[in-house]
């Protein structure tokens, strides 16, 4: 099972500049609101960013409620990324807790 970070670890990670966050949320809802920076990752675009992603590259994934983000971490982890965490709570937990930390379109 993925590591899972609260979102004050998360926070520590976003203002660290070197982790890439990836949000697996559906494309209305990354338009809508999301982690600064964060990149969509679905079905559409998974092969091209296993293509291009450095395996070293630390992620943090997150989903809507901290769920289906621990499948898709378990996932690029067996695809060989060597930091890859969940982020516990999701987008919903996160908008609430770091309002300043979240872009709208
Ligand atoms: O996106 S979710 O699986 O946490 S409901």
């Amino acid at each position: 099972m993925a590591e899972r970070i609260s979102p004050e670890e998360g926070v520590i990670k976003l203002q660290s500049g070197n982790t890439l966050f990836v949000d697996v949320r559906d494309p209305t809802s990354h338009q809508e609101a999301r982690i600064p920076g964060s990149l969509l990752l679905n079905q559409t675009n998974l092969e091209d960013f296993l293509a291009a992603t450095d395996r070293q590259q630390p992620l943090v994934v997150y989903c809507y409620h901290g769920h289906s983000s621990q499948g898709a971490s378990d996932y690029l982890a067996e695809q060989g990324f060597h930091s890859v965490v969940s982020l516990d709570g999701g987008f919903e937990y996160w908008r609430q807790a770091h309002p300043e930390h979240v872009d709208s379109e």
